[in-house]
């Protein structure tokens, strides 16, 4: 049994253990973590609550609604604004109320006047997941397009075809009032013989988008907003930067597009060249300790070993599928044997990952977003900006570390990608769970890592008592 420390706050911790020495046994005390004022009930989301939805179902009056927490100045959510304030067309403010906004939150509150003042000015902007980033960006490039004029006028980057579809739907909603044409540039949408993109909003993959441009198809002699989505994901040399920087080296030179940067995480080792690709911006950031919000509670449950790993799971499976739950895994062949063995098994679950062609990527994330599919079994591929709000179960099976990003011996874990991930529950105020599966002293570490960065206790929750498991659930959704 490992020793404990007293931390700052007054909670036991165990002390690390000396280099070599066997911490698997160095479970966490609970009743220390237990304490904690993270685990203290927290207010309700005005979320629907199904009927059928047992776990979510109050036993006391759930008092605390959206509004509510749009008027604390501590929330994310928070504004002192409306949306007429902020100078919006009749049009656009039309499209906004129709998707059932009736405030800003902080970072559109912030974001927006900024954003939309003339001359048009750089942005880079960080606000937490699900906190309404893409609203801010998508309604920068509504009101800045001529209708008139049918050319590619604003072009947005995300990182995965799932983003880009989910933000052409946030584009045609909020714009339905406008006479916005938009385009894809995904790949497979296309013909090779296309004609030229009369469109005014693009909205892609950098690959893609890259392609469209170097054969004309997409002219972007007019481009006047250059939006980044997960700009940090976008800008990061490991990933997607090259094909990034390549797109705007692609415009003309002596274009000056406003260009966007919005992430919930900038890590430092970006920043520098986000502050380069978006010149003189206009900065929103955040602190360390507010990268992750509130209403997601995190857990985790120490299982013996890989195969242990499975069998919780599976006994997860009916709390799992009371809202809809994500697990994310490492490897796209850890994705498929999961899903494969539990549909075997007589469970309902899918699986989306890179290795899945165009189309079956499109009908698997639908059929999620329309709740046909309640467990999706994933990688990195939808762990940011993914926005379905049912989802209240965010599963780390495998915890993300750095070697799956820049494809190095690093065994650190990946706090961006942890951040992001849990993000894809908790939405704009609503509540989540995550649960990360340990197995080892190299994973307890991991996870170690990844509370201390935040700054946030990760709750133990007893592999063998489910009673336990869904009493913790049950609150924490509350
Ligand atoms: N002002 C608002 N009022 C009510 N709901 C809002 C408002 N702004 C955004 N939302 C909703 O909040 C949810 C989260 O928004 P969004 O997907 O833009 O988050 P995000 O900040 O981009 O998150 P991430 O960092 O995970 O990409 C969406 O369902 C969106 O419709």
């Amino acid at each position: 049994m490992a020793s404990l420390q007293k931390d700052d706050d007054g909670f036991f911790n165990p002390v690390p253990p000396p280099a070599g020495s066997p911490s698997k046994d160095a479970k966490k005390p609970e009743a220390a973590k237990e304490a904690k004022p993270e685990d203290a009930p927290a207010p309700a989301a005005d979320r629907p609550v199904s009927p059928e939805n047992d776990l979510v179902k109050s036993t006391f009056e759930v008092s605390v609604t959206l509004a509510d927490q749009q008027a604390d100045p501590n929330s994310p959510l928070f504004s002192a604004k409306t949306f007429e304030e902020l100078g919006i067309s009749e049009d656009l403010l039309k499209g906004i109320y129709d998707m059932g906004f009736s405030k800003p939150s902080k970072i559109q509150e912030r974001a927006l006047p900024l954003l939309l003042s003339n001359p048009p000015t750089n942005m880079i902007g960080q606000s937490q997941s699900g906190t309404g980033k893409t609203a801010a960006f998508v309604l920068t490039m509504l009101s800045r397009i001529d209708f008139n004029l049918h050319k590619p006028q604003a072009i947005c980057l995300a990182p995965s075809r799932e983003l880009a579809r989910q933000i052409m739907s946030v584009v045609i909603t909020m714009g339905k009032y406008t006479a916005v044409q938009t385009e894809y540039g995904i790949k497979d949408n296309l013909p090779r013989d296309a004609s030229n993109i009369t469109a005014q909003i693009i909205v892609g993959n950098p690959g893609t988008m890259i392609d469209l441009m170097r054969r004309r198809v997409l002219d972007v002699t007019n481009i006047k907003v250059f939006v980044l989505d997960e700009a940090d994901n976008m800008l990061d040399q490991d990933g997607l930067g090259d094909q990034t920087l390549r797109v705007k080296n692609l415009l003309p030179r002596n274009n000056n597009a406003q260009i966007i940067l919005f992430s919930a995480t900038f890590p430092d080792h970006v920043r520098a060249f986000a502050a380069k690709f978006a010149p003189s911006a206009n900065k929103i950031e955040l602190q360390k300790e507010e990268l992750s919000v509130d209403s997601i509670r995190q857990f985790y449950m120490d299982c013996r070993d890989e195969e242990h790993k499975y069998d919780i799971l599976v006994q997860l499976y009916q709390l799992l599928t009371i809202g809809q739950s994500i697990i994310f895994c490492k490897h796209r062949h850890t994705a498929d044997r999961i899903s494969q063995r539990m549909t075997a098994e007589g469970h309902k679950v899918a699986s989306l990952h890179g290795a899945k062609d165009a189309s079956e990527r499109d009908a698997i994330i639908d059929r999620f977003r329309e709740g046909k599919e309640k467990v999706l079994i994933t990688t990195n591929v939808i762990a940011r900006g993914i926005d379905i709000l049912q989802v209240n179960m965010v599963v780390n099976y495998d915890l993300p570390l750095l070697n799956e990003r820049d494809r190095s011996a690093d065994e650190r874990p990946d706090i961006e990608t942890y951040i992001h991930r849990i993000g894809r529950t908790g939405r704009f105020g609503r509540k989540g769970v995550s649960i990360n599966f340990v197995h080892d002293q190299k994973t307890w570490a991991q996870m170690e890592q990844i509370e201390q960065a935040l700054g946030r206790k990760i709750i133990r929750i007893e592999t063998h008592d489910l009673d336990e498991m869904e009493e913790k659930m049950k609150k924490a959704l509350k």
